[in-house]
């Protein structure tokens, strides 16, 4: 089930928050994953090929993983609205088919003048990490992300100079 929508203005986050999704990998998350992004790595789509690896059996796209980071960030926290500027990714083992990844996003950083935070990233399967990394996201403040607010920002500015 998606997680409901939940937007944090810059004012509303604080060091130590923290916000964690749980996905289980289905075999179509990643048929899917291949499809939209042309990787059609045989280590993903093939049992035949993946038994031969080092993993045994067919592995998640690291960057499908990764992409679970980015919905933490885009539907939690911070939410709606939030823009990525940077991730660093480590995978540090991988994710089989039918792992349920619990995948969480604390934040780490905040630097106010710029409206940007840093929020540390780890993805886990049975407790063991599988990914760790770091964002940096912008995030909006009330006054910009409030069409009302900003309207009555602009209508203190005289006519002339408008
Ligand atoms: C292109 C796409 O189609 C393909 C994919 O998407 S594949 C899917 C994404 N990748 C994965 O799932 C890989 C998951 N990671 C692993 O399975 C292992 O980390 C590894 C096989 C990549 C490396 O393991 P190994 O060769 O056994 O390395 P060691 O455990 O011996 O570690 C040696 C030192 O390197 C450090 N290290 C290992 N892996 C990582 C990593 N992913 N990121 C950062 N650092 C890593 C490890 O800590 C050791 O450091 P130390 O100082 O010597 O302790």
């Amino acid at each position: 089930m998606l997680p409901e929508l939940r937007v944090l203005y810059f004012e509303d986050l604080e060091v130590g928050l923290s916000e964690t999704l749980t996905k289980t990998i289905a075999s179509s998350d990643v048929v899917g994953f291949a499809e939209i992004t042309g990787d059609r790595n045989p280590i993903h789509l093939s049992e035949h090929f993946a038994a031969r690896t080092p993993f045994g059996t067919r592995i998640a796209h690291g960057l499908y993983t990764a992409g679970l980071i980015s919905a933490v960030l885009g539907t939690r926290l911070p939410g709606p609205g939030a823009v990525y500027i940077s991730q660093t990714l480590n995978f540090r083992a991988p994710v089989r088919i039918g792992d349920t990844v619990d995948v969480t996003v604390t934040v780490a950083e905040l630097m106010p003048e710029r409206r940007r935070a840093r929020l540390a990233c780890l993805c886990s399967v049975a407790g063991e990490s599988v990914l760790d990394g770091e964002a940096w996201v912008k995030v909006p403040n009330r006054a910009e992300a409030d069409p009302l607010a900003v309207r009555m920002e602009r209508s203190r500015i005289p006519p002339s100079e408008a």
